[in-house]
């Protein structure tokens, strides 16, 4: 290819495309220099022409059509940055069809539909590429792929959604209100269109999918992954976890195992003392453990318009560079293996167990008896007047399968003195 500007098209001008026209736009001489030609954004698809934005730009850039962009010989390099599956995933195929190059932040599309987008890259002899969708700014798909490549990959443990993390540490730290720290996030660009994917644990799940396909190259998608959200969090929660020693954060966990590969999203209590209970407010982090690397960790900023941006762009740049050289496409899907995916039933693991029940000798011991009934041993015990007859019971138990501790809950339910099974949460990391 020759050494002219490349042209982008971008779809998408919302917190990430911002960035994405701030950084190209912004420092253009250091994009040349790294990538060998310059980078020059043609076209950029939105919802809505009219609405006012924060950016100084060429109003004729901006267009409602999509065939201004994949049917563009010009444009080289499509970046799409306007969420969802459709009409997306349709953008995406045709511009891959049209041999464009495509760089993308969009996890809910890469974590379902990643294996036919990757067929259609191949045939196209395009690069697919998706840094930025998982964990913002963070560098975690290009070390997965290259820089440790020649591990095998046995575990990864991270904390992978930015909009959870700020809400737990803020209530955590400033005892603030759910929807207010929700609203928060909201406005710095941190959550998804529709937050309901942050807070119930399906953005976390998806990223989760796409990390585990690449580590175990096996796809996983997000139908594979156990997920919680947050939205079970209280206050009490939080203040117990606080007494017992640990932290609140929304943990997402992939192993692969000898009975297939697990993969989980769901809040955890963590030791105040772990690595990842110190990760606050936006930032992520994600241990991946490898056979000849042992323990790495990554960490920064998992959301917001210029840490994604940031990851868009280099993907960018990887893009431009590898038209240059005539080499697109070459790190392609790397699923080459079909994995079982494991039961969420045989995994292990400790568990905080809240419970309202009726003051009244006798109580502790029967539902002592039960978890005891189902193998389920107990580590530790808090119990707290509350008021008139009733008391609250908070529990740890020692390591036990998912499955005995479901069946001695069921069990527990049924008591006469057990008003509520008020919350149970995973305890990991001791
Ligand atoms: N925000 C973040 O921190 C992160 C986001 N991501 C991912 O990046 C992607 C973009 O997120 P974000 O920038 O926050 O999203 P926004 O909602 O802020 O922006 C979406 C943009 O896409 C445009 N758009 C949406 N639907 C259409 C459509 N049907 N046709 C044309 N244009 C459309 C909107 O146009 P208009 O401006 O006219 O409304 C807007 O410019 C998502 O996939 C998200 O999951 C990944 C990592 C972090
Ligand atoms: N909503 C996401 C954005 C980045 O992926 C998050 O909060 O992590």
């Amino acid at each position: 290819m020759s050494v002219e500007n490349i042209k982008i098209g971008l779809l998408g001008l919302g917190t990430v495309g911002r960035g994405v026209y701030r950084i190209i736009t912004g420092n253009p001489e250091n994009i040349k220099r790294k990538v060998g030609a310059g980078l020059e954004i043609k076209k950029i698809m939105v919802r809505n022409i009219d609405k006012p934005r924060d950016l100084d730009i060429n109003p004729a850039m901006l267009t409602t059509n999509i065939e201004d962009i994949i049917d563009d010989p010009e444009i080289k390099i499509v970046v799409e940055v306007m969420g969802g599956i459709e009409p997306t995933l349709d953008y995406v195929s045709r511009a891959l069809e049209n041999g464009k190059s495509v760089v993308t932040a969009n996890k809910d599309m890469i974590a379902v539909y990643g294996k036919q987008l990757f067929a259609l890259s191949d045939a196209s002899h395009t690069d697919l590429l998706f840094e930025a969708s998982v964990a913002g700014g963070i560098p975690i798909i290009r070390p997965l792929k290259q820089c440790l490549a020649a591990n095998r990959v046995t575990q990864i443990i991270g904390i992978i959604n930015g909009t959870t993390n700020y809400m737990l540490t803020k209530m955590t730290e400033e005892g603030s209100d759910f929807a207010d720290v929700l609203r928060e996030a909201q406005a710095k660009g941190y959550a998804e269109a529709d937050p309901t994917a942050d807070i119930e644990g399906y953005d976390a799940a998806r990223k989760l999918a796409i990390l585990a396909s690449i580590a175990f190259n096996s796809r996983i998608v997000l139908d594979d992954v156990y997920v919680e959200g947050i939205t079970k969090i209280t206050a009490a929660d939080i203040a117990y976890a606080g007494e017992l020693n640990y932290i609140v954060k929304l943990l997402g966990i992939a192993k692969e195992t000898a009975e297939g590969v697990e993969v989980r999203v769901h809040p955890a209590l963590i030791p105040r003392d772990h690595p990842l209970a110190s990760v606050n407010d936006v930032y992520n982090a994600i241990f991946v453990t490898g056979d000849a690397v042992g323990d790495t960790m990554f960490y920064g900023r998992g959301a917001g318009e210029m840490p994604t941006a940031s990851a868009v762009v280099a993907d960018v740049m990887d893009a431009a560079r590898n038209l240059l050289h005539n080499v697109p496409g070459f790190i392609s899907c790397t699923c080459y293996e079909e994995k079982p995916v494991k039961d969420m039933g045989a995994t292990e693991a400790k568990y905080y167990v809240r419970l309202e029940v009726t003051d009244r000798p006798g109580v502790l011991a029967s539902i002592a008896y039960a978890f005891g009934d189902k193998e389920v041993s107990l580590a530790s015990v808090l119990q707290k007047h509350t008021d008139g007859d009733n008391a609250e019971i908070v529990l740890v138990t020692h390591k036990v399968r998912e499955r005995n501790m479901q069946e001695a809950l069921n069990i527990i339910k049924q008591l006469s003195s057990v008003n509520e099974v008020a919350n149970i949460i995973r305890v990991e990391g001791d």
